[in-house]
């Protein structure tokens, strides 16, 4: 079942056209990534989503139909643009925040409780906002998203201020949250995230969907006809099938000729006796795959 379904959304701001018939629809339980270079048009796509913007054509469903005022309390969202009022404390701040998210004041102290202590904020609940760092702020909004348990969250760049372990706790928690059926769409340029966490992505740039569909077989589209091969001792000159081969630290880089296939070159190798402690097809990163996309709209609008 879809928890957001997008069909042909476009959006100008005068002659500028921030989205062009965007669609996509995002299952309900997976954790599905919203990606594009800056300018592509996933904020003001985002903000379609959630109404904040009418879109001058196309629709969205979300949570089943239209949005609704009691649907925004079923729904997280971060937003790109960090915004929490910097004179009050913390704590006073967070609870505040998920009481207009429709909990109670007990609920909300108790929960805001229990994510100060995960998030390693507690010592620092009587601070003012402004007395934050960068990462400990970010980590205050991520917990005014969460803590009404949102059956939708929607994120931009969940990761930008966070250090390492940081980082690691915030995938924690959402991969959490999405084995608990909670739907997530991230926003994010770190496409190395993007790869652990996303079940499908979406790719937008310049306000056209350039990909849509599962991550591992957008990444066998992609595939280049290469193989990456590790022999116990050297390799033979003359493989067959093998086009050139590029040495690097035991492991070799092959590339294929036209017509050959793996499985030629793999009973190659078998034939000639020689042994393999790795065999693979070789996989384009999703940066590879982003940066080959944009550059090849890029060139082909001129
Ligand atoms: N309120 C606005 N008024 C005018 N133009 C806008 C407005 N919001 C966005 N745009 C324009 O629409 C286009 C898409 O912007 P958008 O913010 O959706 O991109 P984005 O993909 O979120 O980019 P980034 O990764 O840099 O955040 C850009 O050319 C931007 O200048």
């Amino acid at each position: 079942m879809a928890s957001i379904i997008v069909e042909q959304i476009t959006k100008s701001f005068g002659k500028q056209r921030a989205v062009d018939g965007v669609s996509f629809e995002v299952e309900k339980g997976e954790l599905f990534g919203l990606l594009g270079p800056n300018g592509a048009g996933k904020t003001t796509s985002i903000r379609i989503m959630l109404d904040i913007f009418k879109p001058d054509s196309g629709s969205v469903s979300i949570l089943g139909g239209p949005m609704s005022e009691a649907k925004k309390e079923r729904i997280g969202y971060l937003p790109e643009e960090r915004g929490l009022y910097q004179d009050v404390q913390l704590e006073r701040a967070l609870v505040y925040l998920c009481t207009l998210k429709g909990l109670t004041r007990s609920v909300a102290k108790t929960r805001v409780e229990e994510y100060m202590e995960r998030f390693d904020l507690i010592a620092h609940r009587k601070k003012k906002i402004k007395e934050l760092s960068k990462g400990m702020q970010q980590k205050a909004q991520l917990i005014v998203t969460l803590a009404h348990e949102p059956e939708l969250v929607i994120i931009d760049e969940p990761f930008s201020a966070l250090d390492p372990v940081n980082t690691q706790m915030v995938k924690d928690i959402l991969r959490e949250a999405r084995a608990k059926g909670v739907t997530i769409v991230m926003c994010t340029h770190q496409m190395h995230q993007v790869e652990e966490l996303c079940d499908r992505l979406v790719l937008i740039n310049r306000g056209k969907t350039m990909l849509y569909g599962r991550l591992d077989e957008i990444r066998r589209q992609y595939a280049q006809p290469e193989l990456i091969v590790r022999p116990v001792g050297g390799l033979p000159a003359d493989v067959v099938g093998v086009s050139s081969a590029e040495r690097l630290n035991g492991e070799y880089r092959l590339r294929l000729t036209a017509s050959a296939t793996p499985q030629d070159v793999l009973r190659d190798l078998v034939q000639r006796g020689v042994a393999l402690e790795q065999f693979e097809i070789a996989m384009p990163t999703l940066d590879e795959i982003f940066i080959q996309v944009v550059q090849g709209q890029g060139e082909l609008d001129g």
